[in-house]
């Protein structure tokens, strides 16, 4: 077949997938539908891409499995796509497992010996492990081998398992929590950072194309600007605008139809959602702008500590909103005009007497 061709046949079966999900009323049903198959159709992540594919290129060069591959980055920039794509390009089967499954080393131990040569086992939220699952783990990475401890007490004996090689594929929304041992045996990190808007923009337009959602450019570009640099927003924000503009207008998603509805799903034109503004308006209006530990903070706006820092504090501190100091989370002066307030004299002097810091994990 004519190479147009397979991609036209490619682009009909993606589109019959993806209408099938969207068939339900499933939200993750069709975020996994919308995923990118293979690393040239992942939008940006530039050099992410380009080393990734040469680890892999090399792999199959060589006929060997792939070195291990620690992903990281805050949710919904695409790790677990990622994994599936790394298994894919090595076709090899992928084994799905996460961090706070795994609670004892037999967990682990279980799925280990489960594996046939070249599988891909992709471990979610890795630096949720318990600790004996993480140091079986170094062993097995290392020596594909692992220690099965069988008894109790002084009669336990432990008896070595070889393992065949396969590769481990880890995410992480916090690279810095996993001790330096298990960071070290990953022969390959990436780091995945939030989207450009024009990225979001061509990620909002392949879906919507995928979804038969009409839309102008103006559509497509405003929900890409209020999508938190997030494909999974952008793709959210779409099905959301979809809704709207087939009820309320149209069909036909434009810059005023999107603008209108993501106004009403309270997402702002910075892309802000509550929890983001929630966060900005416990730090300003009840601590002054700081600074405040991230604990206070997360009990203000009634969440949990995780959910603060994983999700709504990486957009914050990128965008200029937030700074962490040795002494806690401050506002910026950015934070305070956003929320239609004026800043307090001197606030701002952290950000350049060199004491904000957003490479120390300051709690
Ligand atoms: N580079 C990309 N190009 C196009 N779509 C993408 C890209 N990255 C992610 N997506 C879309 O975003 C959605 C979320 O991606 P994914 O589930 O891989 O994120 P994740 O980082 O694993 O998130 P989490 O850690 O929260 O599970 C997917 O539906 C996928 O369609």
């Amino acid at each position: 077949m004519h190479e147009d061709d397979l991609l036209a046949a490619e682009t009909a079966h993606l589109k019959e997938h993806v209408t099938a999900a969207d068939a339900g009323a499933d939200d993750r049903a069709v975020e996994a539908a919308l995923r990118p198959r293979t690393l040239d159709e992942v939008i940006g992540q530039t050099r992410v891409r380009e080393q990734l594919g040469l680890v892999l290129e090399a792999a199959r060069q060589r006929g060997r499995t792939s070195d291990h591959v620690l992903l990281s980055g805050p949710p919904g920039l695409g790790k677990t796509t990622l994994a599936m794509i790394i298994s894919a390009e090595m076709g090899a089967p992928l084994r799905i497992t996460s961090g706070p499954a795994i609670t004892h080393a037999g967990d682990l131990a279980s799925i280990l010996s489960g594996l046939n040569e070249g599988d891909v086992l992709f471990v979610d939220e890795i630096h949720r492990m318990s600790r004996p699952a993480e140091e079986m783990l170094y062993l097995a990475m290392e020596d594909f081998r692992v220690d099965v401890v069988i008894g109790k007490g002084p009669g336990a004996t432990s008896i070595p398992l070889e393992l065949p090689p396969f590769t481990l594929v880890g995410a992480t929304t916090r690279a810095g929590l996993l001790p330096g041992p298990l960071r070290d045996r990953f022969g390959f990190t990436a780091h995945l950072e939030f989207y450009e808007a024009d990225e979001l923009e061509l990620i909002v337009r392949r879906s919507a194309g995928l979804l038969d959602v009409a839309f102008t450019d103006g559509g497509a570009a405003e929900i890409a600007s209020r999508s938190r640099g997030t494909p999974r927003i952008a793709n959210r924000l779409l099905r959301r605008v979809r809704d709207f503009s087939q009820v309320r207008a149209d069909g036909v998603v434009t810059h005023e139809i999107a603008s209108q509805a993501l106004d009403l799903y309270e997402v702002d034109p910075l892309g802000l959602d509550r929890l983001d503004r929630g966060v900005l308006d416990a730090l300003v209006r009840r601590f002054g702008g700081g600074p405040v530990g991230i604990s206070t903070l997360a009990v203000a706006v009634g969440e949990e500590r995780e959910t603060v820092e994983e999700v709504a504090e990486p957009f914050l501190v990128r965008n200029g909103f937030l700074a962490r100091t040795p002494r806690g989370r401050v506002a910026t002066p950015a934070a305070w005009r956003h929320l239609g307030l004026t800043p307090p004299a001197g606030v701002g002097a952290y950000l350049v007497d060199g004491s904000a810091d957003d490479t120390l994990d300051f709690s």
